[in-house]
């Protein structure tokens, strides 16, 4: 920004970095990269996966250092490395991971470290709790402060995280993807929370690979690419276009995959998956649903609908109260992944972190766990054979690492995902179900993954895709809506996004309605 004068009229940035850069061995993750936070803005920062976001966060909270630049807070010095309080005073970061422990009561995590006075003193819990609840009370959050952290929602547990931060003093707060794992209701409920803190003037840094919610909420955005900062424009000046060309660096068209028509299920073709009568105790009820071989179907549904919970029961990770689940005309043992592997079932689970990767593992090796089997003769693992093959995915997953040696934590975010998918994909799966397949990969990295999970349907297999992401939906050729646990529509090809949405809400379509025509982009 030109305008550098600070004064009561022109308060300085409540974080501003400069000439920051930043290497990791041989990877620059930041080269001379900068940004500037006004106070009480709300400015987004997007970018590819690797871009250099997550690094650049992780050096704003003092958790890393950069190998050069300036960083000022409010005009001031960042605080010395290892000084907690100071910059905990200066910032805070939501993460789409929690930071808040699980086994705590929300007091305990509003209050750690600080229960009491001084080292000696014993902690008064009452006096706790009483703090914790009118802290919540402040900033109108709530959440019982006797629950259990574990036990709260994604959504109760990032507001408990910004009512912390705020505590602290910090009057700019960054959210690093916070709406990755929130249904439509709940982003929206988080937008309104960060909106009121807004107009009380607190700053946000908002980092989304969901290009809309930037638009809904942000009035600043600046654009990172291969680790340097691109541009910084008010929002309403940059079109959605015009956006995508600053991430991606090309003038090519971004809806590429919602506007490339699939190729329509053979008619007659095969069932490959079938569930029958499935019940899932507290996720769904006597479900039934089929997918033939060519068909990619969506199962859609908000955070409680249980549509997560059906795709996990189909690789075996939930054992069913009632019903069936066959592939291929085979009974697989619900609640048995084994079973569900034997049959040809590949997962993309919903979680990379819980339920995917071994972090210290290295890219190749994440990659072919699931293929052990073919990388050598008589159960041996070669090598050589194990890097060929994970060149293979890294090309045709445009996976961004230095190398196939590479441990999987080195990589961004979305591309650890993109090893999740590569790892389902290297079985070559009669069925695979995919949950939120691209949660957390950029826009363009988008078409590839959904391109891929189109083309295994397309080889005569079958894919679930299970998600309340439109994207992910639009290359589906039919959608299947649950709420609260059973099947409450049916899309054809071409839904409008309104109606799906309400839907997935449980408001508008009646049960088991098919619903079709053509959606607002004319497909
Ligand atoms: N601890 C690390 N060791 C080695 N390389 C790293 C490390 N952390 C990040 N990198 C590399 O730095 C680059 C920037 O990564 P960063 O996580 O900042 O990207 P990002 O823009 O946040 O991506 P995403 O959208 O996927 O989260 C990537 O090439 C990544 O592999």
């Amino acid at each position: 920004m030109a305008d550098t004068a600070t004064g009561p009229e022109h308060p300085a940035p409540v974080a501003e970095a400069t000439g920051i850069s930043k290497r990791f061995g041989a990877t620059v993750a930041l080269r001379d990269a900068r940004i500037s936070v006004a106070a009480g803005e709300s400015h987004a920062l997007v970018g590819r996966n690797g871009a250099g976001k997550s690094t650049l966060v992780s050096i704003l909270t003092g958790l890393q250092q950069p190998d050069t630049g300036n960083l000022r807070f409010s005009g001031e010095p960042a605080p010395a490395v290892g000084d907690i309080d100071a910059w905990r005073s200066r910032v805070a970061c939501v993460y789409q991971r929690s930071t808040i422990i699980g086994d705590l009561t929300v007091a305990e995590n509003l209050f750690l470290n600080r229960q009491s006075a001084g080292a000696v003193q014993p902690i008064r819990w009452k006096q706790l709790r009483l703090r914790a609840e009118e802290l919540l009370g402040e900033y109108g959050v709530a959440v019982d402060p006797a629950a259990r952290a574990k036990d709260l929602t994604v959504e109760q547990r990032q507001f408990v995280e910004i009512a912390r931060a705020l505590s602290f003093g910090a009057r700019f707060i960054i959210l690093d993807e916070p709406t990755a794992k929130l249904d439509a209701r709940g982003i929206g409920r988080l937008f309104d929370k960060l909106r009121d803190l807004q107009d009380q003037g607190v700053a946000f840094l908002f980092i989304s690979h969901h290009l809309q919610e930037v638009y809904d909420l942000c009035s600043t955005v600046t654009v990172y690419r291969d680790a340097a900062h691109i541009l910084t424009a008010p929002v309403a000046e940059l079109g959605h276009q015009a956006l995508v060309e600053a991430m991606t660096g090309e003038s090519a068209s971004v809806a590429a995959v919602a506007e490339s028509r699939p190729p329509a299920a053979r008619a007659g073709s095969e069932e490959v998956l079938e569930i029958s009568g499935l019940t899932l105790p507290g996720a769904c009820e006597e479900l039934s649903l089929s997918v033939r071989a060519g068909e990619v179907i969506g199962l859609a549904g908000a955070a409680a609908s249980g549509n997560v919970q059906v795709g996990e029961a189909v690789a075996g990770l939930h054992r069913a109260k009632e019903g069936r689940i066959s592939v291929g005309g085979r009974s697989v043992h619900t609640g048995s992944v084994p079973s569900a592997l034997a049959a040809g079932v590949g997962l993309v689970p919903e979680d990379r972190h819980l339920q995917g990767l071994v972090n210290n593992r290295s890219v190749a090796e994440n990659a072919t766990l699931t293929v052990t089997d073919q990388l050598g003769p008589l159960g041996t693992v070669l090598p050589a054979r194990t890097r060929a093959f994970a060149q293979r995915m890294i090309q045709d997953l445009d996976i961004k690492t230095p190398g196939a040696a590479t441990p999987v934590s080195a990589l961004s975010g979305g591309n650890q995902q993109k090893v999740v998918v590569a790892r389902a994909l290297a079985t070559d799966p009669h069925v695979l179900v995919a949950i939120r397949p691209t949660n957390g990969v950029d826009v363009k990295s988008k078409e590839f993954l959904l391109g891929r999970i189109r083309q295994v349907a397309d080889g005569g297999k079958a894919a679930l895709i299970v998600s309340d992401e439109l994207d992910d939906l639009k290359v589906c050729d039919r959608v299947v809506v649950m709420f609260h646990g059973r099947v409450v529509a049916e899309f054809d090809r071409g839904w409008k996004d309104d109606h799906l949405v309400a839907a997935m809400e449980g408001v508008g379509t009646p049960l088991a309605s098919t619903v079709s025509g053509t959606d607002e982009h004319g497909r």
